[in-house]
């Protein structure tokens, strides 16, 4: 696990974290020119088709969600291993979702990407996030646009973000500086 932007994954075979970043990068699946040209889309899908790696990845998020009450997990990969963290931590799961998904009223929050502009959605009514200490989960973080977005609207909604985790940071993008002021965990860091 890095949560140091400047340091190398760890590599210590016997260390669950480093199992964890190990196993991402063995069954990541790259596509270059997706969704379009010039991207390098880091595609998961089979990190969370592994039964081993997932549980591994599992866990490491679980280890730095210790004194979340809430668990965030971004539209849509996010979800998946919020459920997951949230499941193991006891803690309850917040599906933080696209435009357009949930009934109104929400609250909302748009941002850019690599790769266009989106929104992002929470209910407006129904829960009370004041008080609520939230760790906020996706598989990517890129150009920390989702991921700032997320924090904001939280925020907003009186939630006390405690922190942000990923499975794999793209430094490249420096998304890292969109989410400054929150702690960030990156299983792996390319
Ligand atoms: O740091 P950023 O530049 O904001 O990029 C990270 C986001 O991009 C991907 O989702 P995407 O927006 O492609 O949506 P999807 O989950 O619907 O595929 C990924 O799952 C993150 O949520
Ligand atoms: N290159 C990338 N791979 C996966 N998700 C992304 N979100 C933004 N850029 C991305």
């Amino acid at each position: 696990m890095n949560t140091d932007p400047t340091s190398a994954a760890p590599a210590a075979a016997d260390n669950p974290l480093a199992t964890a970043s190990a196993d991402v990068a063995r069954l990541i699946r790259w596509a270059d020119d997706f969704p379009e040209p010039g991207v390098r889309f880091a595609d998961l899908t089979p990190v969370f088709a592994d039964a081993d790696a997932f549980r591994d990845v599992i866990d490491a998020l679980v280890s730095v969600g210790a004194g979340a009450d809430l668990i965030a997990g971004i539209d849509a990969r996010g979800f998946l291993l919020g459920a997951g963290v949230a499941r193991s931590l006891g803690a309850g799961v917040l599906a933080v979702r696209k435009a357009g998904k949930l009934p109104p009223p929400v609250l909302g929050r748009s941002y850019d990407l690599e790769y266009g502009t989106a929104t992002l959605e929470i209910p407006a009514d129904g829960i009370d996030l004041h008080g609520r200490r939230v760790l906020v989960i996706d598989d990517v973080l890129a150009t920390g646009g989702t991921l700032g977005a997320a924090t904001e609207l939280l925020e907003a909604a009186g939630a006390t973000v405690v922190g942000v985790a990923v499975v794999l940071e793209i430094t490249a993008l420096g998304g890292r500086a969109r989410v400054a002021g929150h702690p960030v965990t990156s299983l792996l860091t390319i």
